[in-house]
């Protein structure tokens, strides 16, 4: 019988559904030395945010099949190491997200009427009514960053209580927000602007920090700030400070950048600040729904079938997934590199099927496209189940389009993104059985291999444009590993594409779109 080791407290359904299966070990609390030691009796692995799965235990793991996450965050798993390893990672996106909208809900409140602290006061034998004077939140404006499943529920219900609403999400349609009644602004006209701000995002190289002293600093007096989201998206010694000198009203913070939270000075500020231990997923109904959720797809790895919210591998049938996976390897990687040109919000993706591609199953290929376009914005919360609902959900029109008339390759595929920001297309192809060539990037021709750190320019064809760039490049001491340019006419509009061993350091982009003849240029992270 298969083995099953859960090391975070799990609800019971979860334990009975993966019984059927397997001999299951409940054993909480370990140090990752004892992770690693016990693992390789298991086949599966069924954590919360408690246990850190890092590539050492992945390793140890020889028998793992899949990691199941009870919740949504998988950044506690190194899902690389597991890919690598053929491990699915498996999450339950939606389960919780009742739970946590309405302990931001929870928190704007209590943060407004001080309850923790008049709570405490009273329990120590105190009558104090002056001390805690609150605030309404009724006609208030509420700052919503992140209008994923969390943020449209507390939109929803923020809407209800009479609050105005803002959101700052620059993947998500006019339109949904509208739907939502929120106002899509920018981020600073949201600090400026709100009473109550509340984060709903991720955390990525982009939000981490996004509230810094510099954000603090275009906050109103009054504002009071809400992080049910992840830890590291405040910078908690610039929030402190912003505290301490009262720049601002108040914070209730349930996720810390160190969890669970050392000796921080938060915990001296008074009533002016909540702090829970991660409590966004703690009711009864989100541990249900989690641990069934996860504990049905760990069941049925664990008989050979396919898992439904895979973080790392799609959740197709296997036969489909033989045919197709390099093209479906080659749409995500277009797909990603689109709409990381396109930026901003993409409101229409055409994807074209050409040549022996179009005679195929689409689906597949179209839902790798969307997955690779909203990676950006989702991370490891997209994936092939669930990557056509989110596109809908944030408006994105999807028009499939085939041409089996298209030769230039046995089979490619052409993404064209129409966003907020303008429309950019890609086309890409396999050369052999698996290796992805992009061909075409905004109809100029080219013939180059994705790369993780890529640099492409639109520029007018014309001498020394190249030598330019290069010794820009030169120093800041990034290092060129490949390049080429396509153009239509001589000397006329021309692009160059880079592969780079180095990420482009801070401000470059800038740089080079100040040289003569460069019309625009774009960072690429594959
Ligand atoms: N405190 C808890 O216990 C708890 C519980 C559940 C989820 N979470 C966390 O809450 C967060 C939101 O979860 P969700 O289920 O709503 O996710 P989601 O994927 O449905 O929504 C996230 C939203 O953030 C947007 N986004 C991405 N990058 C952005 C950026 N740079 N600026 C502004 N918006 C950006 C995306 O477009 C998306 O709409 C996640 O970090 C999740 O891990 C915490
Ligand atoms: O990502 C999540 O689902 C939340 O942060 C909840 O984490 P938890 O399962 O450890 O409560």
């Amino acid at each position: 019988m298969a083995k099953v080791l859960v090391s975070d407290p799990i609800d019971q359904a979860g334990i009975d559904i993966l019984s059927q299966v397997a001999t299951v070990d409940i054993k909480t609390g370990l140090s990752p030395e004892e992770l690693v030691q016990i693992v390789p009796e298991y086949d599966a692995l069924m954590i919360r945010s408690g246990s850190r799965v890092t590539q050492e235990i992945i390793e140890a793991g020889t028998q793992l099949k899949i990691i199941g996450r009870a919740g949504v965050g998988v950044d506690n798993v190194d899902v690389d190491a597991a890919t690598r390893k053929g491990i699915v990672v498996v999450n339950s996106p939606e389960g919780n997200t009742i739970a946590a909208a309405e302990h931001a809900l929870a928190m704007m409140l209590a943060l407004s009427r001080y309850i923790p602290d008049a709570n405490a006061s009273v329990k120590s034998g105190d009558w104090d009514r002056k001390s805690f004077i609150g605030a309404e939140v009724y006609k208030k404006t509420l700052g919503i960053v992140g209008l994923g499943k969390i943020g449209s529920h507390v939109a929803t219900a923020a809407k209800a209580m009479g609050m105005k609403l803002l959101a700052y999400d620059p993947f998500i349609s006019t339109e949904r927000a509208d739907q939502l009644g929120c106002r899509l602004v920018e981020m600073d006209v949201l600090l400026q602007e709100s009473d109550y701000i509340t984060l709903h995002i991720p955390k990525t190289p982009e939000t981490t920090h996004l509230i810094n002293a510099n954000a603090i600093a275009k906050m109103k007096p009054n504002a009071r700030i809400i992080n049910c989201s992840r830890g590291g998206i405040i910078d908690e010694a610039a929030l402190y400070n912003a505290l301490k000198e009262r720049k601002i009203a108040g914070a209730a913070l349930d996720v810390y950048e160190t969890e669970p939270l050392g000796d921080s000075p938060l915990k001296s500020l008074e009533k002016q600040v909540i702090l829970t231990p991660h409590l966004g997923a703690s009711t009864t109904e989100a541990q249900v729904n989690v641990a069934i959720d996860v504990a049905e797809q760990i069941r049925d790895v664990l008989l050979g079938l396919p898992a439904r919210s895979a973080v790392n591998i799609p959740g197709l049938g296997p036969d489909v997934l033989e045919e197709l996976r390099p093209y479906m390897q080659l749409a995500e990687t277009l797909g990603n590199l689109v709409g990381q040109l396109a930026g901003g919000r993409v409101e229409q993706l055409v994807v074209k099927l050409q040549g022996e591609l179009a005679t195929n199953k689409s689906q597949p290929i179209v839902v790798a496209a969307l997955k690779g376009l909203l990676s950006q914005a989702l991370r490891e919360r997209v994936n092939y189940v669930n990557a056509s609902i989110e596109a809908k959900e944030r408006g994105i029109r999807v028009i499939e389009t085939r041409d089996a008339a298209v030769r230039d390759y046995a089979g490619s595929l052409h993404l064209e993104a129409k966003g907020s920001l303008g429309e950019h297309s890609v086309t890409g192809a396999l050369l052999g059985d698996s290796e992805i060539r992009i061909t075409d990037i905004d109809e100029f021709p080219v013939n180059v291999p994705p790369s993780k750190h890529m640099l492409f320019t639109l520029h007018r064809d014309m001498p020394g444009i190249i030598g330019k760039i290069g010794s820009l490049l030169g120093s800041f001491n990034v290092n060129i590993a490949s390049m080429q340019v396509g153009r239509k006419i001589v000397r006329g509009d021309a692009v160059m594409v880079l592969s780079l061993d180095d990420p482009l350091p801070d401000g470059i982009l800038d740089e080079i779109t100040k040289v003569s003849g460069i019309r625009d240029a774009y960072t690429v992270t594959l």
